[in-house]
């Protein structure tokens, strides 16, 4: 597998370019300290885990920087766009989920919804190497190894137990600027079980992606697209997110069919249809 270039370093919640980021100087400490204006909701969406959430912020800065995971203009805007930006969407998950995020990147959003929520399992998915050194890196450091794993591959291969990690299924699977609606629900509604949910954070693009993709979605065994404001009150502007239920399965030529886990069952049977959920 080849290693990603410098060049798609992310920069913000719409994947939006990088611009001309690599002749910009390295961020300074201060460029990382919590604004004054953002501590309120930061100590409203992180509580007592604040000060890990300002040692992943730093760890994004610095490491995150040099490695070429995020622009160095994002440094001063690592709390507002990706941080809180990240945790108000932690409100769409139930207690005690396991959560598998596609397409981490750098750790967003999964690693800041394990930073802000310790009843959370999160595994990170992320097919290149460069990241995934970052993440395991970023885990260990932070002390998060208990609740959150690194998986190395494609969401496509995770669904197929090809990665080497077994085959995983969650209550959720969460995703931030990784494909239009159409390929996400793809890739992510089979890592989940009948019930689970695709939470996708879209921002402006929520509604016509919907529109654009809601009868691919349906083919894929997903429900109707949802579209949802997290943190409002809270941070300006809130996060849109577009949630999809996989109400059926169905497998995509050359998926192996996976058994759910039990968290998984769960919550497919708490959906009160009151069918037996079948297996993946
Ligand atoms: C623009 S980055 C976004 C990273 C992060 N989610 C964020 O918001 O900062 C897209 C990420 O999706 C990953 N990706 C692309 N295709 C994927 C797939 N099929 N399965 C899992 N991850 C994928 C890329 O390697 C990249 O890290």
């Amino acid at each position: 597998m080849t290693d990603d270039s410098a060049a798609d370093a992310v920069t913000g919640p719409g994947g939006t370019p990088p611009g001309p980021s690599a002749v910009d100087e390295p961020p300074t400490a201060s460029d990382v300290t919590l604004p004054p204006e953002l501590a309120g909701a930061a100590r409203l969406l992180f509580g007592d885990r604040l000060d890990l959430a300002a040692a992943y912020a730093e760890l994004l800065a610095t490491e995150g920087v040099v490695r070429g995971l995020i622009g160095p203009r994002e440094a001063p805007r690592i709390w507002s766009r990706h941080l809180l930006n990240c945790a108000a969407v932690a409100e769409r998950i139930p207690t005690g989920a396991t959560v598998l995020d596609v397409g981490s990147g750098a750790g967003l959003p999964g690693l800041v919804l394990a930073i802000a929520r310790p009843d959370l399992t999160v595994a990170l998915i992320e097919p290149l190497a460069r990241r995934t050194s970052f993440l395991v890196e970023a885990v260990q450091g932070l002390g998060l190894a208990r609740s959150v794993r690194v998986v190395r591959g494609r969401a496509d291969e995770v669904a197929a137990g090809t990665t080497g990690a077994g085959v995983l299924v969650g209550d959720i699977v969460t995703a931030r600027a990784v494909a239009p609606l159409d390929r996400l629900a793809g890739w992510c509604l089979p890592l989940v079980g009948r019930g689970g949910r695709l939470v996708a954070l879209k921002g402006m693009s929520a509604a016509e992606e919907i529109a654009e993709h809601a009868a691919a979605v349906e083919r894929l065994g997903g429900g109707e697209p949802g579209v949802h404001q997290c943190g409002v009150g809270i941070i300006d502007p809130p996060t849109t997110v577009v949630e999809i239920v996989r109400e059926r399965i169905v497998h995509p030529p050359g998926v192996r069919p996976v058994k759910p886990s039990r968290s998984a069952r769960r919550a497919s049977s708490s959906t009160g249809n009151g069918r037996r959920p079948r297996r993946g």
